[in-house]
């Protein structure tokens, strides 16, 4: 905006016509200044209140270019919950020379802003690279907020919500986790080395999600099933490149990030848009089938608003694969590591679930209520380790305000999952692994590990179902235990790893021994 009063700086008008014309000026000036200031575009007027505003808190040590970034390190995380401690639950940092990031710190801070305010502050980070590997925000995990993100979070919800699940899908959790519990009984404890569950793992919620989307699964050999781990790896990799959103001034030197991503969003047009085609394929020829990406080429049928095209399809069927394998697979691992730690805790699930449900069948999502020191457990699994510490990034498209603070305009807003789940007040003895402390609490917000507002993670059903019935019945049909030195003593598993900003799944040996003779008959039953 022009600014009225720096128009009439002194220079201006000593200078030329004397102070008679300057008081004239300033008279006239005044009166339009207040015609101005009543007639400004709003958005001029918004940016001088918030120019007027406190500016966040923010932690010492940024310089020139880089900002905090020195000072952040590799672990953004565990620095933010070390700065919360003296800045409070809400602080800024400068990560590069590009945008603020805003540092949730507590829930309340989440609920105000995240949630409250959702309208606002739930667009996305932007930068070439994701734009270029999700078809500029086809994949709409990496949309901004608006009417592409709204139809197809309504049409999420309406495919996967519990009841559909509940409904539809039950068969998909009970099926693949008996191939997994027969897989692992053949090979879980046949030396004292044990094995390497990962591949069981990845196997199983891939096809979980398979069978939901495309009502398809595999074996561990197919070439599909090999083509869609590697991609999840690979995009996996390629936007955890964040270099870019930090320095943008320097682009050129990611050309290399973006043709890569722009090379991965091609194999998943390839890779998916074949599964999609299949899909039509059987539609048309009248074996419809009971997924969601058929739900999705009906919707598209009558589809008036234009967000059901072909490319969207593709990459909403891929974001559901892309969002749900690596996060379920780290919480699946992770349960795993933390029964071989914790053989009291397994004692204890086992003689709950025993005692519920019994030897005679395999405990399903429907027995939540009949074992809540299970439920517990997971739930203390999503506090002690989410899959992400800090979610997926939300922004604010306009300046805002927030308790007399001035948010500009593309902030980043990241969820500290970790200084909130380690937040003593609210779990007291916070690096204890202990699922009790759930089980006389009435606390309805146990942990941040799906993100919070308009983006919160719309598979969260999903993945607790997934993760229930699995975790429920590893404990029901094995004891898992540490592998065994050559002496035979058992050699700790160790704790998943809390330094990574998005951990991947951790590769860990253990033994799989069978807690009873039903096992194998229960599971072919
Ligand atoms: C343990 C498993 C999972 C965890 C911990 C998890 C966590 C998250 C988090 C933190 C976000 C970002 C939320 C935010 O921005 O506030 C998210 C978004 C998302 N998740 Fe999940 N997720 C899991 C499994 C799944 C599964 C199985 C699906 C499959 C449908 C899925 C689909 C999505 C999608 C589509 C989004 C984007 C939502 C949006 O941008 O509006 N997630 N998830």
């Amino acid at each position: 905006m022009t600014d009225v009063f720096t128009t009439l700086s002194p220079e201006w008008y000593t200078g030329r016509s004397g102070f008679l014309i300057a008081a004239a000026v300033v008279a006239i000036a005044a009166v339009t200044g207040v015609y101005v200031a009543n007639h400004l575009n709003p958005d001029d007027k918004d940016a001088e209140r918030f120019k007027k505003l406190a500016k966040l808190p923010s932690p010492p040590g940024a310089v020139p270019i880089l900002g905090h970034l020195l000072v952040v390190g590799s672990s953004p995380h565990l620095k933010f919950s070390e700065w919360g401690k003296t800045l409070g639950p809400i602080f800024a940092v400068k990560m590069g020379s590009s945008r603020t990031w805003v540092v949730h710190n507590s829930p309340h801070v989440v609920r105000d802003i995240m949630e409250r305010r959702g309208a606002t502050f739930s667009d996305r980070v932007q930068t070439h690279i994701l734009g270029a590997v999700s078809n500029n925000g086809d994949m709409y995990i990496l949309a901004d907020n608006g009417p592409y993100l709204r139809t197809w979070r309504k049409h999420t919800n309406n495919t996967i919500n519990k009841t559909r699940l509940d409904k539809d899908y039950n068969y998909v959790f009970k099926s693949e986790t008996n191939n997994m519990l027969l897989d692992l009984l053949e090979r879980g404890n046949a030396g004292p080395e044990g094995i390497d569950p990962f591949h069981d793992i990845y196997l199983y919620v891939i096809n979980v999600l398979t069978l939901i989307v495309f009502g398809k699964n595999y074996k561990k050999d197919d070439p599909d099933y090999q083509h869609i781990l590697q991609l999840t790896i690979d995009v996996m990799v390629v936007t955890r490149n964040i270099l870019e959103e930090f320095f943008p001034f320097l682009s050129p030197l990611y050309r290399g990030a973006v043709g890569r991503a722009k090379e991965l969003q091609l194999e998943i047009q390839q890779l998916f848009g074949k599964f999609v085609n299949e899909v039509r394929q059987d539609k048309k020829e009248g074996n419809e089938r009971k997924c969601a990406c058929n739900e999705f080429l009906k919707a598209q049928e009558t589809d008036e608003e234009g967000h059901l095209y072909e490319a969207a399809i593709i990459n909403t069927c891929c974001t559901f694969i892309m969002a749900g394998v690596d996060t379920s697979a780290v919480v699946l691992m992770n349960s795993i590591i933390m029964m071989a730690r914790h053989p009291e805790i397994q004692d204890r699930a086992f003689a709950e679930i025993k005692a519920n449900i019994g030897l005679d069948r395999l405990p399903s999502d429907m027995d939540e209520a009949s074992l809540p020191y299970t439920c517990a457990f997971i739930t203390e699994l999503l506090r002690f380790r989410p899959p992400t510490w800090l979610g997926i990034p939300h922004s604010n498209p306009k300046d805002e305000e927030y308790n007399g603070y001035h948010i500009p305009a593309n902030s980043a807003h990241v969820i500290n999952m970790h200084g909130m789940h380690f937040d003593p007040d609210t779990y007291p003895d916070p690096y204890a692994f202990k699922p009790e402390r759930y089980l006389d609490v009435d606390n309805s917000r146990q942990h941040f590990a799906f993100g919070a507002g308009r983006r919160a993670c719309p598979g969260a059903f999903l993945a607790e179902k997934s993760i229930f019935t699995t975790v429920a019945r590893l404990l029901w049909a094995f004891r898992i235990e540490p592998p065994l030195d050559a002496q035979g003593n058992p050699i700790e598993v160790a704790l998943p790893n809390i330094s990574m900003p998005t951990p991947t799944a951790a590769r860990v040996n253990v033994r799989f021994v069978p807690r009873h003779d039903n096992v194998e008959r229960v599971c072919r039953a």
